[in-house]
């Protein structure tokens, strides 16, 4: 599909991305588009969480909010990675101060009714909003696709919202493993398909959100999360490969430093890291791997007095080093984080010298 999307200017996540050297250090931070801007607390006063997903001029309305505001090397389409289980056919409620709520949550006997057919169809908005935001942000930076992986999103489905233990979904993984795989392997293939969707109305990047890894083991993940993060990159990189596109792809799998190398093996481009892995660490496993390493600032660390965000982020930068490196948070932004302590990050990553 062709677009004639207008130039890019800002293409220094892409460089570092493929291991090219960018003037600057990229900079862009999970959850930008969201709940610790001012305007968009304003705008949600007028427009419900899920009105705002599906409607392609609100989402990208609020994907330029950080954009306008602040001097970032990426936008992230703004979206959640429930509309996935929403396009399956449950219901996903946005409660405030709760977050989401699934009143109807799967068990082994709803589970054949989960509709897969059709379910990207049902996703068409995110792909409108998609190249909206891509004609809107006039090739100021790079735009950000992202989904669920599957086994996020089947915490998400089993529990019915956020949990402290994950123990409904583990149970599946322990006494139910067939059904498990079977839930796996279909979202897995709901998400090549969304993703491909993604990628053919103009997304840049695509990031797959692990962010309930940190719940598993490194056998549990060898199980039931690598091979299907495996086989989305093959099948995204296939598709790239046969429609002559360009796309980076980048897996953040929270908390699963048990399983560095066997993350950079899988066919992402850029690994994201959770801000309590060394960066250090990180470099030395991955050393061979020819991988470029996104993360990890504390999202707390910018409570802290503007100097001493400074000092951190210098700190990091020398840790990780300059070279196959994308600076960002080690988790998503928190709704508090004061604004002005998100200016001194950014200003802090591109005033180091490369
Ligand atoms: C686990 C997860 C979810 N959603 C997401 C994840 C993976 C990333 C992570 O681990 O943080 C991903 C997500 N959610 C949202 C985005 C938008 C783009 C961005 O700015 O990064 C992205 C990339 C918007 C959102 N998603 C949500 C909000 C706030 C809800 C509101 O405005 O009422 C936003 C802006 C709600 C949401 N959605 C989800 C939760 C747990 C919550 C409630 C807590 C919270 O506020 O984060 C599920």
């Amino acid at each position: 599909m062709t677009h004639d999307f207008p130039p890019l200017k800002n293409d220094r996540i892409l460089k570092a991305a493929k291991g090219e050297k960018p003037d600057k250090l990229p900079v862009w931070i999970m959850r930008q588009a969201g709940r610790y801007l001012p305007e968009f607390m304003e705008f949600r006063k007028q427009h419900s969480f899920f009105e705002i997903c599906q409607t392609p001029a609100l989402a990208c309305e609020v994907t330029l909010m950080p954009i306008r505001r602040y001097d970032l090397d990426a936008s992230i389409i703004f979206s959640d990675i429930l509309v996935i289980p929403q396009a399956l056919g449950m219901t996903v409620e946005m409660k405030a101060g709760v977050g989401p709520v699934l009143p109807e949550p799967l068990t082994l006997e709803n589970m054949d009714s989960l509709k897969k057919e059709g379910a990207v169809s049902r996703l068409k908005y995110v792909g409108e909003a998609i190249t909206l935001t891509r004609h809107r942000l006039d090739g100021k930076v790079p735009l950000f696709g992202f989904s669920g992986a599957p086994w996020t999103l089947m915490g998400y489905m089993i529990e019915g919202g956020g949990s402290k233990t994950l123990s409904k979904a583990k149970k599946w993984l322990y006494a139910h493993p067939n059904e498990s795989h079977r839930l796996l392997s279909l979202l897995t293939d709901v998400i090549i398909d969304y993703l491909i969707m993604q990628i053919e109305a103009g997304a840049q990047l695509i990031q797959v959100f692990d962010s309930s890894a940190e719940y598993l083991n490194k056998r549990l993940y060898e199980i039931f999360c690598l091979p299907y993060l495996k086989k989305i990159a093959q099948a995204l990189k296939i598709h790239l490969k046969e429609s002559n596109q360009d796309v980076i792809l980048v897996l953040f799998a929270k908390g699963a430093h048990f399983c560095l190398e066997e993350q950079a093996d899988l066919g992402y481009d850029v690994l994201g890291i959770d801000w309590t892995v060394e960066p250090k660490l990180v470099r030395s496993v991955l050393k061979n791997k020819n991988i470029t390493i996104q993360g990890n600032l504390d999202p707390c660390a910018l409570y802290a007095p503007k100097e001493e965000i400074v000092k951190m982020v210098t700190n990091m930068i020398d840790q990780f080093g300059t070279e196959r490196y994308i600076v960002n948070l080690g988790h998503g932004i928190y709704p508090d984080a004061p604004i002005d302590a998100v200016q001194t990050f950014i200003d802090a990553v591109h005033s180091v010298k490369l």
